[in-house]
C-alpha cells in the first residue's frame, strides 16, 4: 500500500489532523492500538472559554472557540452523527464579592458572558445563593461517540489499522517511510501521553492523570445548562448517568481509580449539589500535557518527513481543530505554525 501519510493513534488529535489532511486530498492510514483508557475516551469533552480559579478567558479563545464549533459541526454532517452539544455553562457565584466582580465585567465587551444573575436560579438542584454566571460558546463533545463514528468511516474506506505501530519496525528514509507492506511519504505521531516514541522522547512532557465519577440521581438536572463550580456535571443524552470531574495528579501515572480522587470530587460535589446521588463508576485517564502547557506540534529537527501533533493537555477539544488546521497548512507551506506550539522551541534540547 502506498500513502501520503501514516498517522499513529486515533484520539482527538488524530481526528482533527486526518480531517484537515482530507481537505488537501491526501491519502493516509491510521494505526490505533485502541486503548480503552485513552485520554480521549475518558474525557468529559467540555469546552469552556473561561476557566481557572480566577475565571480568565482561556488562551486564544477568540480564535479557538468559533472554529471548534464549525469543525465538529461539519464533521457531524459528514458522518451523519451527533456528538457536539452546545450548552451554556452555569457557574454559581461563590460570594457577594465574586458576584460584584462579574457584574462589573459584564459591561465590558466580553462576548463569552451570556448573562449574570444576582438571585438563585436553580435552588432545587444546586447551591447558588448568590446567583451565577451563564457562559456563551461552551458545551461538550461526546468524544467517544465521535471516535466510534469516525473509526467506522475509516474502516469503510480501508484507512484504519487496528494495531499498535511498533516504533522499531519503522524504516525512515530521506523521502520515504516503510512499515510492513506500507510505503508512505510522511508520518504524523498523534500517539498521546506516555508513549515510548523514540523520535520525540527529548520533548519535555508532563502527563497529568485525571479521574471522573459517574453518578446517578433521583432528579434530572435542567438540560439546557452545564453546572460547573469546582466540578462539572455532564450528561450524554444516551446515558442515564452524569459525569463529574475532574482531578489532576502528576505523580502516580496509572489508570487505576483512587479513593483520594473520589474524595476530592465528592467534597466539591457536596458543596455544589442539593440532590442526593449514588456513585456508579469511576474512571481514570492520562492527559498528554507539556511542561510549558502549550501543545507540542511540528517537525522533527532532523527528519523532514516525521511530525508530531501532541501535548493537547486539558483542552484537547478546543485546541485540536484550530491547531490541526494550522499544522496541516504548515506541512503544505501555506501557513506558519504559531511559535508557542511549534516544537522548534525545544530544538536545543534535541541537539544537547
Ligand atoms: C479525566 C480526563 C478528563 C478530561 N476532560 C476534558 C474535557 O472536559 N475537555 C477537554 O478538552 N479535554 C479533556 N481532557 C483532555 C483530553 O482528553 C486530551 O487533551 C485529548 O484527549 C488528547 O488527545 P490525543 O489524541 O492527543 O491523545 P489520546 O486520546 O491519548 O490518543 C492517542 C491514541 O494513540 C494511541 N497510541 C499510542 N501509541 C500508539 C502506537 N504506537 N500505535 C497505535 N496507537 C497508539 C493511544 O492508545 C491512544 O488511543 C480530559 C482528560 C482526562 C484524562
Amino acid at each position: 500500500m502506498k500513502v501520503d501519510f501514516i498517522i499513529v493513534g486515533h484520539g482527538l488529535a488524530s481526528v482533527a489532523v486526518v480531517e484537515h489532511l482530507r481537505k488537501h486530498n491526501s491519502s493516509f492510514v491510521v494505526f490505533s492500538d485502541e486503548n480503552p483508557n485513552s485520554s480521549s475516551k475518558v474525557a468529559a469533552g467540555l469546552y469552556n472559554p473561561v476557566t481557572g480559579r480566577k475565571m480568565k478567558q482561556t488562551w486564544l479563545a477568540d480564535q479557538l472557540f468559533p472554529y471548534l464549533e464549525e469543525f465538529y459541526g461539519d464533521l457531524e454532517k459528514s458522518l451523519n452523527a451527533e456528538f457536539l452539544h452546545k450548552k451554556a455553562i452555569y457557574r454559581p457565584f461563590l460570594s457577594l464579592e465574586d458576584q460584584n466582580d462579574w457584574m462589573a465585567k459584564q459591561n465590558t465587551d466580553n462576548y463569552f458572558i451570556k448573562k449574570t444573575f444576582t438571585q438563585s436560579q436553580y435552588p432545587k438542584f444546586i447551591a447558588d445563593d448568590f446567583g451565577g454566571l451563564l457562559l456563551n460558546r461552551s458545551g461538550f463533545l461526546d468524544v467517544k461517540e465521535m471516535l466510534d463514528q469516525h473509526k467506522e468511516k475509516l474502516i469503510e474506506d480501508g484507512q484504519f489499522i487496528n494495531e499498535k505501530l511498533e516504533y522499531e519496525k519503522l524504516e525512515v528514509k530521506e523521502n520515504q517511510i516503510f512499515y510492513n507492506d506500507i510505503e508512505s511519504e510522511k508520518i504524523i505521531f498523534c500517539d498521546g501521553p506516555l508513549s515510548h516514541n523514540p523520535f520525540f522522547d527529548w520533548l519535555p512532557t508532563a502527563p497529568v492523570k485525571g479521574e471522573i465519577l459517574h453518578i446517578k440521581m433521583g432528579e434530572t438536572l435542567p438540560e439546557d445548562v452545564i453546572f460547573n463550580r469546582g466540578v462539572f456535571l455532564v450528561k450524554n443524552p444516551q446515558h442515564d448517568y452524569y459525569r463529574v470531574g475532574a482531578t489532576y495528579e502528576w505523580k502516580n501515572l496509572d489508570y487505576e481509580p483512587t479513593e483520594k480522587a473520589k474524595k476530592q470530587l465528592t467534597d466539591k460535589l457536596d458543596d455544589l449539589l442539593n440532590v442526593n446521588y449514588t456513585i456508579v463508576d469511576q474512571v481514570a485517564g492520562i492527559r498528554p500535557a507539556s511542561k510549558d502547557r502549550r501543545p507540542l506540534i511540528g517537525n522533527h529537527p532532523e527528519r523532514k518527513n516525521v511530525f508530531i501533533f501532541n501535548g493537547l493537555g486539558t483542552k484537547g477539544v478546543s485546541l485540536a481543530p484550530y491547531f490541526a488546521c494550522q499544522f496541516v497548512n504548515s506541512i503544505f507551506n501555506l501557513e506558519k505554525l504559531n511559535d508557542e506550539v511549534n516544537i522548534n522551541r525545544y530544538y536545543p534540547l534535541y541537539s544537547s
